[in-house]
């Protein structure tokens, strides 16, 4: 059976990148989606903004939705101070384990938990099952049409605190119009926009910040 796109990049990694070097595993991903095949990674350009982001706010406790090929997991992870971790969640078997092996050549593992599953499963589970109390960094970039109900869905866990941020991919392309819609209506966050280009391509996208302004109140129902 041929290979698996996904699985032509980790060869392309494994082969060309040095293993524990998490930017050499960064740049070959780049190299190669930008030269050979196209892949939804987060990009160097986008990934530069998730970086300045990352630096920025020197989060405790991450989390990713969307895996993927781990690309983004090891950008985040590689910026992580000692004894900060990054959550990742990818429901799809397949990604999943190339995510993993692409975490553990980078030699970022210590610092990421990658979780199999669908994040409306996961997320409810990160308190108790994964030790969470709240998240200082979330970074959105799964199935479009999941962004508003997980970010409902984390806030109703009690996940985000005052100051918690969101960052969220492909604001443009695919695009995420509910998203856009719900957090810039929504007072208890205040949003930027980061316009930036579609990952490998001369198609402009956009990231969204949105800082959390106040956690969840416990209903006084
Ligand atoms: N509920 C869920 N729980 C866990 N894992 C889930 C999930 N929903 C999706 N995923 C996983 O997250 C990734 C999906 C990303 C969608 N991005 C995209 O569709 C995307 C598309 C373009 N594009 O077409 O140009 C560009 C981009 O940067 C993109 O991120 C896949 O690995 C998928 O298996
Ligand atoms: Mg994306």
């Amino acid at each position: 059976m041929n290979q698996s796109k996904e699985q032509r990049i980790l060869n392309y990694v494994l082969q060309n990148a040095v293993r524990g070097d998490p930017c050499s595993v960064i740049d070959a991903i780049d190299t190669y989606c930008s030269q050979k095949e196209w892949a939804m990674n987060v990009g160097n350009e986008k990934g530069l903004i998730l970086d300045k982001t990352v630096e920025e706010i020197n989060p405790s406790v991450a989390l990713e939705l969307g895996t993927y090929c781990g690309y983004s997991a090891v950008r985040i992870a590689r910026l992580l101070k000692a004894g900060a971790r990054l959550l990742t969640v990818e429901f799809n078997p397949e990604f999943a384990a190339i995510a993993k092996q692409m975490i553990e050549f980078a030699g970022v593992q210590d610092k990421v938990t990658l979780i199999e599953g669908p994040s409306e499963e996961i997320i409810p589970q990160l308190k108790k099952k994964y030790e969470v109390d709240t998240l200082d960094f979330v970074f959105v970039d799964h199935w479009k049409d999941r962004y508003t109900p997980d970010t409902i869905l984390l806030q109703e866990c009690s996940l985000l605190r005052k100051g918690s941020v969101l960052l969220a991919d492909n604001i443009i392309v695919p695009g995420a119009p509910e998203f856009v819609n719900y957090i810039r209506n929504n007072p208890r966050f205040q949003c930027t926009n980061y316009p930036s280009h579609l990952e490998y391509m001369k198609v402009q996208d956009a990231m969204k910040k949105a800082c959390t302004l106040q956690g969840e109140h416990i209903r006084s129902t």
